[in-house]
């Protein structure tokens, strides 16, 4: 599924074997796992990502899935958004060794950066739960533009936990989807959220429950 990319693939995994574990980015007990569980768990994803996407990955830690995809696809234009310094010093070092001319590392934290960044697409593997997660991610999206995290098996519970919480952050519908069947097993999980307009039919927020209770029709943004 690499193709031409399979060296740059197997470069990076190398790179979080070694300077990735010893600077505790990764646990050592996952290097035997980091192709299967990590690489190509994250590698899968890029069959959601449109051609030529502006990407932001919000946490992308050590780079997953950002890097990853950045490999994978030269189209996507990446932002790799990570606040701690370890991390981003790290990230510069892959970014850099592996001529990712489309991937750009920025230290920062995803609710202070809505002013200056747009992405149609932004991905996020566990970085925090699916509300805090989308505060941070949907108001970086344009309009039609979709967060995909990445999620275990209580995908399902975790959005259905969720539903009421994103329909008051911005319209939008959202779903599960398992991408990669063949490819890694288990099929990677992702939750899906798509930004639409208010008047949107297929807008999960059709009617809303004011603070008073009383339910109200979504407002336009
Ligand atoms: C558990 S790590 C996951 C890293 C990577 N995505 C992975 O799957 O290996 C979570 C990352 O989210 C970052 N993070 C935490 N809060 C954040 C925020 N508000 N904005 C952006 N990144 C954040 C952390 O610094 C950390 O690198």
């Amino acid at each position: 599924m690499f193709g031409a990319a399979l060296p740059l693939a197997e470069r990076y995994t190398e790179l979080l074997a070694d300077a990735g574990v010893q600077r505790g980015l990764i646990g050592p007990r996952e290097v035997p796992r980091l192709w299967e569980r990590h690489v190509m768990n994250c590698a899968v994803v890029t069959e959601l990502v449109p051609e030529g996407a502006d990407v932001i990955d919000i946490g992308s830690g050590a780079g997953l899935p950002g890097v990853v995809l950045g490999l994978l696809r030269p189209d996507l234009s990446i932002t790799l958004l990570e606040p701690l310094l370890r991390r981003t010093v790290f990230l510069e070092e892959c970014v850099s060794l592996l001529g990712l001319e489309n991937v750009a590392v920025r230290r920062g934290r995803a609710e202070d950066v809505r002013k200056e960044l747009r992405a149609d697409v932004v991905t996020a593997r566990a970085v925090a739960p699916l509300p805090r997660l989308a505060g941070w991610a949907l108001p970086l999206l344009r309009t039609g533009g979709s967060l995909l995290a990445l999620k275990g098996e209580q995908a399902e519970a975790e959005l259905a936990a969720a539903r009421a919480d994103l329909a008051e952050q911005r319209p939008c519908v959202a779903d599960v989807i398992r991408v990669g069947h063949g490819k890694v097993v288990p099929a990677t999980t992702v939750v899906r959220v798509t930004v639409t307009t208010a008047s949107d039919p297929a807008a999960s927020p059709r009617t809303r429950r004011a603070p008073g209770g009383r339910k109200k029709r979504g407002r336009k943004r």
